[in-house]
């Protein structure tokens, strides 16, 4: 069975005073949090050291944005995986379509970053999603797929979680629909070697909608943004029924 994995991704967003302003408001409603979850939060690098001191030995999971390929070198302005394991991290967001769009990342150095990851001990959650443009002219599948097979080269199945971020759901308020994300979840699926892998759905999730998407059967849990940066709302999303 996937483990089911929610994660916040706080993007550019929060510094460490705020984080930990955040965690105190958080951390009371996990003690209504069922043991079937695992509780994921994507912060700034600036905010990794403070959560990993605050979080050690708790319940919720530290995750980066982002991690090169190589180990070290003159790379400025990256951060490799050896840098992020010495700081307890478990998890890192990877071809995020932020990173696709405004930093010029691809399938294959995506590909690169996840399979750097792995081999640190970390634990890649690979986003693929199509824009609204690819959907219209009905190349959903077809961009998934690819996305999938170009990320996924000589990539061990049994560390992987994948997030399916639909780009014009990301930030719009405008949710995919949760029987069609848990259609396109079980396409991605039938890609995988590994039926077992956790398949995150993203893309406007809020406590509003979050029990009808984790009710689909296909859909192992949520990459959440906006609704993420608030303590109360992300909560009731990690704590959805
Ligand atoms: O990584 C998270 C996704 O980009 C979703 O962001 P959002 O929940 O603000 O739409």
């Amino acid at each position: 069975m996937p483990k089911i994995i929610i994660a916040g991704n706080w993007k550019m967003h929060k510094t460490q005073a705020e984080a930990l302003e955040f965690l105190q408001g958080f951390k009371s409603h996990l003690d209504e949090t069922p043991d079937d979850r695992e509780v994921v939060l994507c912060a700034p690098f600036t905010a990794l050291p403070v959560l990993s001191k605050t979080l050690h030995g708790g319940r919720i999971r530290l995750g980066a944005q982002n991690v090169h390929w190589e180990r070290s070198g003159a790379y400025t302005g990256e951060i490799s995986a050896a840098m992020l394991t010495e700081l307890g991290v478990h998890y890192v967001v990877i071809g995020h379509s932020e990173r696709r769009q405004y930093f010029g990342e691809t399938d294959e150095t995506a590909n690169l970053r996840v399979i750097s990851a792995q081999k640190q001990g970390l634990i890649p959650i690979l986003c693929v999603g199509e824009s609204k443009a690819q959907r219209d002219a009905g190349e959903t599948e077809t961009v998934i797929i690819n996305q999938i097979k170009r990320g996924l080269v000589d990539v061990d199945q049994s560390n992987l979680v994948i997030a399916y971020e639909p780009i014009w759901a990301i930030g719009t308020g405008d949710t995919c629909e949760a029987t069609e994300a848990n259609r396109v979840i079980g396409l991605i699926r039938e890609q995988l070697s590994n039926k077992d892998v956790t398949i995150q759905y993203g893309g406007s999730v809020k406590p509003d909608n979050i029990d009808e998407i984790m009710a689909q059967p296909e859909i192992d849990g949520a990459l959440v943004g906006g609704a993420s940066l608030d303590a109360a709302g992300f909560a009731r999303i990690v704590n959805y029924r």
